[in-house]
């Protein structure tokens, strides 16, 4: 099996700010060498750049906003995040919704600045509509399964097949990530085994006590 993308969102939980996330970020990078998965994260916009500056793991920001250099205030500009060390970034995450037309211009920020694009999504259609502006990833996400403790792996496999076929069906270049209450090796192994090639998790890692012991877990039935 090819090395799954787990990719940590940071969001704005207390346990993942200041010298939290160089904690989870160095676990994630010892846990990433010895067990060759991929391991990112994507902590707030003000830690992007220690992040990219400390670690080799690819680092994410959580949102963009569709903007060019100029007169805008309070938006987070593609090009900063970009010039903070960014890889990649979180577009239309449950928590920071977009337009449609808002997320087109995000992804096609991205690609315009090298960054990888992971657009996230609620349903198989929403999938289909995503990938139908050629993003990197899409990462189905039941909302109502977020942050629960409730696997999407286990209580709701059916909409990652359906989203793994409706993106496939539109553009099979672009790769399937999914996320909800993700937590333990077999969540990233049923993920694997239904078609995506990774997940997208925050609070089984963010919120543990021992973060490392939990990202081992993760990566290992791969
Ligand atoms: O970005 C991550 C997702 O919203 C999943 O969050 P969760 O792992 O806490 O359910």
């Amino acid at each position: 099996m090819v090395s799954p993308f787990i990719l940590v969102n940071l969001k704005t939980y207390k346990e993942g700010m200041g010298s939290n996330a160089h904690r989870i970020a160095a676990a994630a990078e010892t846990v990433a060498r010895e067990s060759g998965a991929v391991i990112g994260i994507a902590p707030a916009f003000t830690e992007l750049h220690p992040m990219s500056h400390h670690y080799a793991i690819p680092v994410f920001a959580q949102h963009i906003d569709a903007i060019t250099p100029g007169a805008h205030t309070g938006h987070i500009l593609p090009e900063a995040v970009r010039s903070a060390g960014a890889r990649g970034t979180l577009i239309n995450h449950s928590e920071r919704r977009l337009t449609l037309a808002d997320i087109g211009a995000c992804v096609e920020a991205a690609r315009r600045l090298h960054l990888e694009s992971v657009v996230c999504t609620n349903n198989d259609a929403t999938s289909a509509a995503a990938a139908a502006l050629k993003p990197d990833y899409v990462a189905i996400e039941p909302p109502e399964l977020i942050g629960s403790g409730v696997s999407v792996s286990k209580a709701d496999p059916g909409i990652i097949e359906r989203s793994v076929n409706a993106v496939r069906a539109v553009n099979p270049d672009v790769k399937v990530l999914t996320g909800a209450g993700i937590q333990s090796g077999e969540c990233v192994r049923i993920a694997v085994d239904l078609g995506t090639c990774g997940v997208l998790l925050a609070s089984s890692v963010v919120k543990a006590e021992n973060p490392e012991a939990v990202l081992r877990d993760l990566v290992s039935l791969i």
